[in-house]
């Protein structure tokens, strides 16, 4: 078969080798520690209605759930949920998505704006329940992201009769011979694998989402594995759905042709990230400086939760271990351990067992807990530039990273912080970049006033 520069109509060949699998969606509000900023988060909580009535809001909508041509069973589903009004991308993309004939869409939307309940909703209304065959699969960048977008198939599918299964790491056993699943959800790696096997039969897939599309199609990373899965699905007959926060010009022209003369849903540049993260950074005097700033900052992390991003596992592991042995409570996430231990502290700190989590990028994506007001770039992230030849050249501000990064807080509407920790020429440098980048200001605190940083949060959180 013929392959094209992209790759398309390739066969996949070698097995997987990926991310990983799991979680699940609960919005666990502890009231211990109401202190001033919490309360100030549950207070914006109750200002949602008036978010969605403002015509300049992502969450805006002049319409209703039931103008949307949704069937009742989802319907109730989704009110069950406790959605009372469309966010704007589901008032825009859902008219889009269950027209007939089916039509590809590459729907982009801020983050923490309910993309996922528009692809979700997608999958459900598509399924024929009385076949007994995997007809609507999704695939996401990590198992973290795989869990929660099927908490909420399963949520929203409550009053169906929709039979689900994952494609992670460890989900299923070894010997499984065959899913008979309406909706899978998984990580390209496991999803290629299992296809391969036949143990997935893609003959009846009519649905074909990517979450955090840009990042799944990528092809210094997923890229490749994501098609591998495309070009074994039926032609012509699968209606193909991407949607991200971000699609920066270099992914635009592959997602084009992925999902060829599909409707379009596009943010302008100022608009990719929301109003209500309020983003600081600390000067620090150097790398030992962050770690100490980290730690004086402990009590206002876990006034509400916090997620701590570094660039490498190492950092992750090292100042987790140091802020433990220290006598503070965190935890700490990342690729290298192993599936059920991911599962079991990522589930931990969305019951809120845990208020502070340190990581990687692994969830710098999708991850949905509304009780995180703040996220802090221990380091900011950086990507290697590639020369024509695909080598590595100098590092630079991995813009859409940061834009998801700080997307884990202030979740439909509510308020949130971001703090990135700058130590050297270098890294101030990265910063201007991604300001000017974002179009949006970054405030300095001071490293050694916490009081002052105390005021300066509890204004950006009221
Ligand atoms: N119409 C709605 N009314 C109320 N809450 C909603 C609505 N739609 C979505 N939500 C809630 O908003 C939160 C964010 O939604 P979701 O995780 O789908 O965002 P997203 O756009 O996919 O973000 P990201 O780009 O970070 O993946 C979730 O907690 C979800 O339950």
């Amino acid at each position: 078969m013929q392959k094209d520069a992209d790759g398309f109509y390739t066969p996949g060949d070698s097995a997987s080798a990926e991310p990983a699998p799991e979680e699940e969606a609960s919005e666990s509000r502890t009231d211990a520690d109401v202190t001033d900023l919490i309360k100030s988060t549950f207070e914006v909580s109750v200002t949602l209605a008036d978010q969605q009535a403002d015509p300049n809001s992502p969450l805006f909508s002049a319409k209703t759930f039931e103008e949307l041509g949704l069937n009742p069973d989802l319907l109730k589903g989704i009110y069950d949920m406790g959605f009372s009004k469309p966010s704007k991308i589901q008032e825009r993309a859902l008219p889009l998505l269950l027209a007939n004939p089916p039509q590809n869409m590459i729907g982009q939307s801020q983050s923490g704006t309910g993309k996922t309940a528009a692809f979700v909703l997608t999958m459900l209304s598509r399924v024929d329940y009385s076949i007994n065959k995997p007809q609507a699969l999704c695939l996401a960048p990590s198992r973290e992201l795989a869990r929660q977008i099927m908490s909420v198939v399963v949520a929203m599918g409550k009053f169906t009769e929709v039979q689900t299964e994952y494609a992670i790491k460890e989900s299923l056993p070894k010997n499984a011979t065959k899913v008979t699943a309406h909706v899978v959800v998984g990580t390209p790696g496991t999803m290629t694998d299992l296809i391969r096997r036949k143990v997935i039969d893609t003959s009846a897939v009519k649905v074909f989402v990517l979450d955090e599309a840009d990042n799944m199609l990528d092809k210094d990373g997923l890229g490749e594995q994501t098609l591998r899965v495309k070009n074994m699905l039926p032609k012509n007959q699968v209606q193909i759905i991407l949607f991200s926060a971000t699609f920066p010009d270099h992914v635009r022209n592959f997602a084009n042709k992925f999902a060829p003369n599909a409707n379009k849903i596009e943010l302008k540049r100022n608009e990719l990230s929301v109003d209500n993260i309020r983003q600081f950074y600390m000067d620090c005097k150097n790398e030992d400086h962050k770690y100490e700033v980290l730690v004086s900052l402990y009590q206002l992390l876990t006034i509400g939760q916090s997620i701590i991003f570094c660039q490498h596992r190492h950092t992750a592991d090292r100042i987790s271990q140091r802020m433990t042995a220290e006598g503070h409570k965190v935890a700490s996430l990342h690729g290298a351990k192993d599936a059920t231990e991911r599962d079991a502290i990522i589930d931990g700190f969305r019951e809120g067992k845990e208020k502070v989590l340190i990581t990687t990028n692994v969830i710098a994506r999708g991850i949905d807990i509304l009780q995180v007001n703040m996220v802090v770039n221990y380091d900011l992230p950086l990507m290697a530039e590639r020369d024509a030849a695909g080598h590595r050249g100098d590092l630079h501000p991995d813009i859409e990273t940061y834009i998801h990064r700080i997307g884990r807080t202030g979740r439909f509407g509510r308020k949130g912080i971001s703090i990135n920790f700058v130590h050297d020429k270098a890294t101030w440098q990265q910063m201007e970049q991604i300001e000017r980048a974002t179009g949006k200001q970054i405030i300095r605190i001071e490293t050694n006033d916490l009081d002052a940083m105390e005021e300066q949060m509890k204004k950006a959180l009221k």
